[in-house]
């Protein structure tokens, strides 16, 4: 398994000063990083911060959400035939909500081979305390990446004074309660606090795996796998009995008397069913808060 760390935090906040203090250090420990970056502009200059012999993969045309799952999907697939690397890095852009960022990483497809460790926001200390200025709109996306990061970085102390400081800790977690909020100057986050992270917790129907962090009120994700078929009636009874906490479903479902299971999408309150022409193995992909302790269907 190939740990994968998602990077989330708003324009300008120090989200690539952040990884190259990071990549340096995956290096020093012998560690072989890739990367995905994206870029809302045609200008990938920030990659030009990253060293030659870092696997790199660019996303030009707009975000990792709005440009698809697919695309990201054959992105990472690539990495995975292409690439000897131990871990991935993903750098969301400024404009990501993080639950869009993580469910285009998660895939069933290499549910097997990554494993996504979290959401690390940094955050811009300075513009949190001036976030009142900010329109409607940007201070909720600015919210979001604060509430769903598993690691919260309060990134430019040095702009703030002491109480400053304090004022932007203490309200931060009142936002998220759950995260460790390390305050930082250029994104300078230790790597043992990302390799503890654990966002991600495979499990089968029966026994259900706790995750070290992610399992509160936490943006997990959860690979559930399926062993009989269903009606398309009975299985989207069930998701509509699901909690509003969980946001999306993907992934392979058997249905009755069909030979291959359907691509089943969920998102929005919105499900989607699509023939598949291969046959694969029947699972889901479930991303949500507190989804840990779901009841899964089948379980009957
Ligand atoms: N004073 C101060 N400046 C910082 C700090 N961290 C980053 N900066 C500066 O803020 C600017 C943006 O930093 P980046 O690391 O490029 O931020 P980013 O989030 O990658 O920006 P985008 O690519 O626009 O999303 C740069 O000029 C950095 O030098 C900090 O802790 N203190």
């Amino acid at each position: 398994m190939k740990d994968v760390f998602l990077f989330s935090g708003f324009l300008g906040s120090g989200k690539t000063s952040m990884l190259t203090h990071v990549l340096k250090q995956f290096k020093e420990k012998g560690l072989k990083p890739a990367v995905i970056m994206n870029e809302l502009g045609k200008l990938p200059f920030d990659s030009q911060a990253l060293d030659e012999d870092i696997p790199l993969k660019e996303m030009l045309e707009g975000c990792i959400c709005c440009s698809g799952a697919e695309k990201t999907e054959a992105q990472i697939q690539s990495l995975l035939a292409d690439n000897e690397f131990d871990v991935l890095i993903i750098e969301t852009t400024g404009a990501a909500h993080p639950v869009e960022a993580l469910d285009a990483v998660y895939s069933p497809l290499f549910a097997e081979s990554l494993n996504i460790k979290g959401i690390v926001t940094v955050a811009d200390s300075k513009r949190w305390l001036e976030r009142a200025a900010l329109t409607p709109q940007v201070r909720s996306l600015f919210m979001e990446q604060i509430r769903h990061a598993h690691l919260l970085l309060a990134n430019k102390m040095d702009l703030l004074t002491e109480a400053e400081q304090a004022k932007v800790v203490f309200e931060m977690q009142g936002v998220n309660p759950n995260a460790f909020i390390l305050q930082t100057t250029n994104g300078k986050v230790p790597i043992n606090l990302l390799e503890n992270l654990q966002a991600t917790a495979p499990s089968s129907n029966k026994e259900v795996q706790s995750a070290k962090i992610g399992k509160n009120l936490h943006l997990s994700s959860r690979l559930i796998e399926l062993h009989q078929s269903y009606t398309q009636e009975e299985f989207e009874e069930w998701v509509r009995s699901l909690p509003s906490s969980v946001y999306r479903i993907k992934g392979y479902v058997a249905i009755e008397g069909i030979r291959n299971p359907f691509v089943f999408q969920y998102a929005y309150g919105l499900v989607q069913w699509i023939p598949e022409y291969i046959n694969m193995p029947p699972k889901i992909v479930m991303i949500g808060e507190n989804i840990q302790e779901i009841e899964v269907i089948g379980d009957k």
